[in-house]
């Protein structure tokens, strides 16, 4: 899949000037990729507006239709018209493949919504798709009577199943590694054929997108029961419906940031307190580190302080793919950034905290790394010129973008890797950059 990046590296313009601008991000991915399912198990039509188009969601709907759902899409509109059709298409005895790319959610969420159909199902990825876990939803799905294997023996996709339907019961689950997994078997549960409870053992990372799932099949008309971290859900229905898409809060982060290193304003539009997204939060430890934060009825604002940043020791264990963010503008802080308690993003698209310590390094930034964290110095003069490696991680390239506004040189390698949750990525930075030089000039 393409992002108009095709370049195999892109040299980052620089700008000194504070970026001044009001932003619309594209669609959440995580909205989009649990509104796609629920929308399919609906009886009716649903229309989901302002939905992403990215490699995410491409791979999700591309699987939904050669499951045999409708899902009609206009990219310019931002429009996806899911024709819900409950478990019915799920009948495919012949055998079916479905390929995710490196879509986690697609993964996780997929293989529990296929074990309520009948038939044979096989869902594989790209080689890093196959080295990141899903063993506890495996496990968890087996004590349901679902017949479902990894392939390889490795606890990661390739995943088969036979499904014969997701019988009700208790299961216990490990929330350690992802939250997608109780998410998956969330979305799944009220077509299983009875009660499902879903007992979360041990601590759940990344707790603020299960909340969301909640949210989200409430909105969908199905209410979970939850009791601290045990998930109790009845059989029932979604409702089809005609149903708006935030922006996506962790793609906003980018501009965010760069706001916040530089002394200027950020305005982003279509998200405000009452998200469903936990990566909303992110601005509080922006605003932790000298940044003003103002909210609206449907936007956020964010400015950088004019002195600079200080430092944070902060918890990143609810929102972990704020990492490379905070640590793409840590060394532009005047004090140290200590990030915690995230050894699970070692196993996202690249191991995360390894990926950024090495790209700190390389941009001359003393760094110490932990298991599950670093901690990044100040530094007075960045490493100009440097070619930033992004180990087909989407979110190295969007962080480091914002590092290189402000030294001189730096490239981006593989430029096209955003197109997995943010394709207009570069487009849409250059042009907050041109904004933002025309004000700068403009005052002066
Ligand atoms: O449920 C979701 O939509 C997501 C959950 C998080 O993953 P983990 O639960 O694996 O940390 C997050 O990193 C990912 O980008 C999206
Ligand atoms: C970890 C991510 O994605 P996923 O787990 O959905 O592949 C991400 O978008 O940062």
């Amino acid at each position: 899949m393409s992002s108009g990046f095709e370049t195999t590296v892109y040299e980052v313009p620089m700008c000194l000037a504070p970026i001044v601008a009001s932003v619309r991000v594209p669609g959440s991915k995580s909205i989009t990729n649990r509104a796609l399912p629920m929308a399919a198990l609906a009886n009716g039509t649903t229309r989901l507006r302002g939905a992403l188009f990215s490699d995410d969601s491409r791979y999700f709907i591309q699987s939904l239709r050669r499951l045999g759902y409708q899902v009609d899409t206009d990219e310019e509109a931002k429009e996806v018209v899911v024709y819900g059709a409950g478990i019915n298409p799920l009948h495919h005895t012949h055998g079916l493949d479905l390929f995710i790319g490196n879509s986690g959610t697609s993964a996780r969420f997929l293989s529990a919504f296929v074990s309520l159909g009948e038939g044979r199902y096989r869902i594989d990825g790209v080689q890093r798709m196959r080295e990141r876990p899903i063993a506890a939803l495996l496990t968890a799905l087996r004590g349901l009577h679902v017949r479902i294997d990894d392939e390889l023996g490795t606890g990661c996709p390739p995943i088969l199943i036979e499904a014969n339907g997701i019988t009700g019961g208790t299961v216990e689950m490990s929330g350690k590694d992802s939250s997608q997994f109780v998410s998956g078997l969330l979305l799944a549960a009220p077509y299983a054929k009875t009660a499902v409870s879903i007992v979360v053992q041990g601590e759940l990372v990344s707790a603020p997108y299960v909340e969301m799932t909640l949210a989200m099949m409430r909105q969908f008309g199905v209410e979970v029961n939850q009791v601290g971290h045990v998930f109790h859900v009845s059989p029932g229905n979604y409702i089809a419906q005609d149903y708006a898409i935030e922006p996506d809060a962790s793609g906003a982060s980018y501009f965010l940031a760069a706001a916040a290193i530089s002394g200027g304003t950020v305005k982003i539009v279509g998200l405000s307190k009452q998200s469903l997204q936990g990566d909303t939060h992110f601005v509080q430890v922006l605003a932790n580190m000298g940044c003003r934060i103002d909210y609206g009825q449907d936007w956020i604002e964010l400015s950088g302080p004019k002195e600079g940043l200080t430092g944070i020791d902060v918890d990143l264990f609810d929102m972990s793919d704020m990492v490379p963010t905070l640590a793409a503008i840590a060394p532009f802080a005047h004090g140290k950034v200590r990030i915690r308690n995230v050894a699970n993003i070692r196993m996202k698209e690249t191991d995360r905290i390894r990926a950024c310590v090495t790209e700190l390094h390389r941009l001359g930034v003393t760094v110490v790394e932990f298991d599950d964290g670093l901690e990044i110095e100040p530094c007075e003069r960045l490493r100009e010129g440097v070619t930033i490696h992004t180990y087909d991680d989407h979110r190295m390239a969007m962080a480091f973008a914002i590092t290189g506004l402000r030294v001189p040189g730096t490239r981006i390698e593989n430029p096209g890797c955003t197109a997995k949750t943010y394709p207009e990525f570069f487009s849409q930075l250059e042009s907050v950059i041109n904004q933002s030089k025309k004000i700068s000039t403009s005052v002066k």
